[in-house]
């Protein structure tokens, strides 16, 4: 059976007829022809034609099939210059081939030839046309182009007299020639600098905006993180006069709104009312950074919080975030943010957007987003991660236009370039003693500690705060403390008021804190992407830095090949000299009935909170029923 009937087959299990297949298609052409026309001045539209029989070479998962019935725009692709006829295939194909990758998935796929199926990790097609991070050097301020010298002098007073490569890539495809006209894929390994290759172009791109509206929306999984973000635009935004707000749910929801919606002035003697639709509200930000949650809250329940106006959508961390669906929060907002002004591209109507809507977006050169009446071209999307997923499926989600990935060298998984990596084989009984002297080597200096889990970071923590004078302050920092509690520390830990984090994973994602230069996996991670994550808080921003990973004799094997995915295929022994493990062998049995007291004495004042709390609600309930 041909590739073109297997297409077809695919077309009639789909929701999308072929004609609307193609009339996508038609429409993304549309949009490259009108780019066209906008950056030439010359009117080429007797090129386009309706598209009769013929074929389309299309990438699914990296193989290549033909579809019949879309021979005219071959023709018409062949017809126009080299520019437009590269516009048509990349846009029109990498679009479809995104959307028809993941509908195959669903589609009865033992129809398909085997070279449809045959690649092991489903490829996007914009991972054929990548751009190499790593060809680009960093380059200082002033001989970065356009740059804004309000920008210029904010960077250098937080101490940045260069970008990083990562930074000055992304600046050619935003505020260079790229012109912000693709989405934009950037993987690249931790610690390379993405906060900033996003925030700077964002900024420079809406110095110019003259009314306050929210404009840019940056989407991070945890609190912290996006605190750590928001403090990034604020160390720009305020130079070129924009305003960064942050929505996480730190402070009360009413706090917040105040922040972020700005209430009408009123004469002495008249009254706000919230209710009263004659008072325009306004946005007092342009750029927000939030957590999915809270962000939802204010969508839901915020007057005068709207998404209209927005211009860049980041979601950092992406492939954290997809994973995760939190309210819908993805679907909500690519739902609120699009366009949908038929008169500037009649054919808009014509789409399924659930099925295409990454051929939707079409872009219009040099159109700034607009208010009401007036042309709302794309939103632009840069997503990121220093394991960003390629999956097809995922990404589609996300409704990218025209994706460009941007990565570092040929891997998914790349370590910091300074990073060393050991091993420390012990027992597993011993493991507590080789981490003590393993900390105690490294003296006063910040050290993050990883386990599996929220309960064994806890045990594990407790367990070193009672292993006797260990004079190094020891605090945890994982998913089962209150958010304030979390903050604390991770604020004492940055000022080098506690020098050792005991983390779970689930915190610790993008996490910079100056001056790590240790992390130690006390237990192995179980994906190498894990590895990457937990690693990368150290040998940040090209510094050096060190990873421990401590193992069981049994686990070597499988930890090895877990590092050869991030092309690391030499692992050194570290030993720690057995009369240190042996001087601390009276120490650590103490501390051993110690932890036993401390776990039973919490669960017990556990077990008495559970009960209180459970004849509180009986006495609820009874009281209810008596009414
Ligand atoms: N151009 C620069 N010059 C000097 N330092 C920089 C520059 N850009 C970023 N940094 C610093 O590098 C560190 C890492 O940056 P950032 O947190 O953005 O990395 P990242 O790539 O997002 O890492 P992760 O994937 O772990 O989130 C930060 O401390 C940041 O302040």
């Amino acid at each position: 059976m041909s590739n073109a009937q297997n297409m077809k087959e695919w077309l009639a299990t789909s929701t999308l007829s072929e004609d609307d297949f193609i009339r996508n298609l038609h429409a993304e052409y549309t949009g490259a022809h009108a780019l066209k026309q906008q950056i030439t001045g010359r009117n080429t539209t007797k090129l386009w034609r309706k598209p009769e029989n013929g074929t389309i070479k299309i990438n699914v998962h990296g193989a290549y099939c033909r579809i019949t019935g879309l021979g005219a725009l071959g023709v018409v692709a062949r017809k126009v210059k080299k520019m437009e006829r590269t516009l048509l295939t990349q846009t029109a194909v990498s679009a479809a081939a995104a959307t028809v990758s993941c509908h195959l998935r669903s589609a009865t796929t033992s129809t398909l030839e085997p070279e449809l199926l045959q690649s092991e990790e489903a490829t996007f097609p914009f991972t054929q046309g990548p751009i190499d991070v790593s060809q680009f050097e960093g380059c200082a301020l002033n001989l970065i182009p356009c740059l804004d010298p309000r920008l210029e002098a904010a960077l250098e007073k937080m101490g940045i007299s260069s970008l990083f490569p990562v930074q000055v890539a992304v600046w050619q495809e935003t505020i260079g020639p790229g012109a912000f006209e693709r989405d934009l894929c950037i993987n690249s390994p931790t610690g390379s600098g993405k906060t900033l290759a996003y925030a700077l172009p964002i900024v420079q791109k809406l110095s110019t905006r003259s009314v306050k509206c929210l404009r840019a929306l940056v989407v991070l999984p945890t609190r912290d993180l996006a605190l750590q973000v928001k403090e990034i635009f604020a160390a720009i935004a305020p130079a070129v006069g924009l305003s960064v707000g942050l929505a996480v749910g730190q402070s009360s929801i009413a706090d917040e709104i105040a922040e972020l919606i700005k209430r009408p002035k009123l004469e002495a003697s008249m009254c706000y009312d919230p209710e009263d639709v004659t008072f325009e509200l306004q946005s007092s930000v342009d750029i927000l950074v939030a957590t999915p949650g809270r962000l939802m809250d204010h969508i839901n329940s915020t007057k005068g919080f709207t998404l209209e106006h927005l211009c860049y959508l980041v979601v950092d961390e992406t492939d954290r975030l997809l994973r995760e669906s939190y309210q819908s929060w993805l679907p909500t907002v690519l739902q609120l943010t699009q366009s949908n002004d038929e008169s500037l591209f009649p054919l808009a109507s014509l789409f399924h957007s659930s099925n295409f809507g990454s051929l939707k977006t079409i872009r219009r050169f040099g159109v700034e987003r607009g208010f009401k009446g007036k042309s709302h071209p794309r939103l632009v999307k840069m997503v990121l991660s220093a394991t960003l997923t390629q999956d097809p499926s995922k990404l589609a989600q996300l409704n990218l236009h025209h994706p460009l990935l941007m990565t570092t060298g040929k891997r998914r998984y790349q370590l910091p370039e300074k990073l060393e990596s050991y091993k420390l084989i012990c027992e597993p009984n011993l493991r507590p003693l080789y981490l003590v002297a393993l900390l105690q080597e490294l003296g006063e200096e910040k050290c993050i500690v990883f386990t599996s889990s929220t309960e064994s970071t806890h045990r594990l923590c407790t367990l070193l705060n009672l292993f006797g004078d260990l004079s190094i302050k020891i605090k945890e920092y994982s998913g089962l403390q209150r958010q304030s509690l979390r903050s604390k520390t991770l604020k004492s830990f940055r000022e080098g008021k506690v020098q050792v984090l005991v983390c779970s994973d689930a915190m610790t994602r993008g996490m910079d804190v100056e001056g790590v230069r240790t992390v130690i996996n006390y237990d192995m991670p179980a994906y190498i992407k894990t590895y990457v994550h937990r690693a990368g808080r150290t040998a940040r921003a090209g510094q050096a830095g060190r990873c421990f990973t401590l193992l069981h004799k049994h686990e070597v094997k499988r930890f090895k090949k877990m590092l050869l995915k991030a092309d690391n295929d030499s692992v050194p022994h570290y030993s720690v000299s057995s009369s240190s493990i042996d001087s601390l062998h009276d120490a650590y049995n103490s501390a051993l009935g110690k932890l036993k007291e401390t776990v039973e004495s919490e669960a017990s004042r556990k077990r008495k909170i559970g009960s209180k709390f459970s004849k509180l609600s009986k006495a609820k309930a009874t009281d209810h029923q008596k009414r």
